[in-house]
């Protein structure tokens, strides 16, 4: 798997090849935390690509090229020319550990983590002009170390070759509920069946369309994740990237 291939013989050297771990699933299956968990214990870098879609999606919005309800007929070209006018930038975040995200300078916090800008993204993330302006920003994540990868096509598009392939689910309820505990414990009101009805029309978007839908790669350990706490489900993970050949310290 890590190919660093040390060699005198400079016209033999090969390209590094660095780990890539992919996890895709839908909103609220966990991915973030197995994700952050798992980046931290292997000393990986970790690529929120929901992150990028969901810039594009804010972005989009305030420029009046998308509608919250979805109801806009929306230009391709335009969006497409508006994700290429932006800079985007993983700048590796020392003091946290994580990797900020700078868009034109400015970084992009937790204000895009909201079921709202959530749907924006998946509007956007529908038109594979869209996607295919990501895809190097992405794919260059693995040029520079291992990396822990987050989204709905890490495994069958973005790194089709990487090392371990993981598709993390759960019942859509579950995590509607998980939803509304995490936003109640952030001090917000979350209302069940709202929750659950904006949830079930992302997976819908994410996984109709016809680029890239959201969908296990035909590699990937599939995991519904309904019935397991975190912990578990990282361990089950963990052990599945110990069977592909990845080497935890502890
Ligand atoms: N297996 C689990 N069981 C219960 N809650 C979980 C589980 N995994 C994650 N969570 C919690 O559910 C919420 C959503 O998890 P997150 O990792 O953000 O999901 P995703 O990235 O797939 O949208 C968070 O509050 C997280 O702490
Ligand atoms: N690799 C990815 C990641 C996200 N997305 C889109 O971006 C939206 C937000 O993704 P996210 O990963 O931040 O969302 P959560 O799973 O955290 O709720 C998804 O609903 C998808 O429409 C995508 O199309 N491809």
């Amino acid at each position: 798997m890590t190919v660093s291939t040390p060699t005198n013989d400079n016209s033999q050297a090969q390209p590094v090849r660095y780990p890539v771990i992919c996890i895709d699933g839908p909103s609220g299956a966990g991915k973030g935390t197995v994700t952050w968990r798992l980046a931290q214990a292997l000393g990986y870098q970790l690529l929120d690509s929901g992150a990028l879609y969901r810039i594009v999606g804010l972005k989009a919005f305030e420029a009046g090229l998308i509608t919250a309800d979805a109801s806009k007929v929306i230009d391709e070209m335009a969006v497409l020319q508006l994700t290429q006018s932006l800079d985007i930038a993983f700048v590796p975040n020392n003091e946290s550990g994580r990797v900020d995200i700078i868009v034109n300078d400015e970084a992009v916090g937790e204000q895009v983590r909201n079921e709202t800008i959530g749907g924006y993204a998946s509007q956007v993330a529908v038109y594979p002009k869209v996607r295919n302006a990501l895809l190097t920003l992405q794919q260059d994540m693995a040029t520079r170390s291992g990396l822990v990868a987050d989204g709905r096509d890490m495994g069958t598009v973005v790194f089709p070759n990487a090392d371990v392939k993981v598709f993390l689910t759960a019942s859509a309820e579950a995590r509607a509920k998980r939803r509304v505990t995490q936003l109640m414990e952030a001090g917000q009101v979350a209302d069940f069946e709202e929750i659950l009805t904006t949830i079930k029309a992302r997976d819908d978007r994410d996984e109709n369309r016809t680029t890239a839908p959201s969908k296990p790669a035909d590699d990937a350990l599939v995991l519904d994740s309904s019935m397991l706490d975190a912990n578990a489900v990282y361990e089950q993970i963990k052990k599945h990237c110990q069977n592909q050949g990845v080497c935890f310290n502890s």
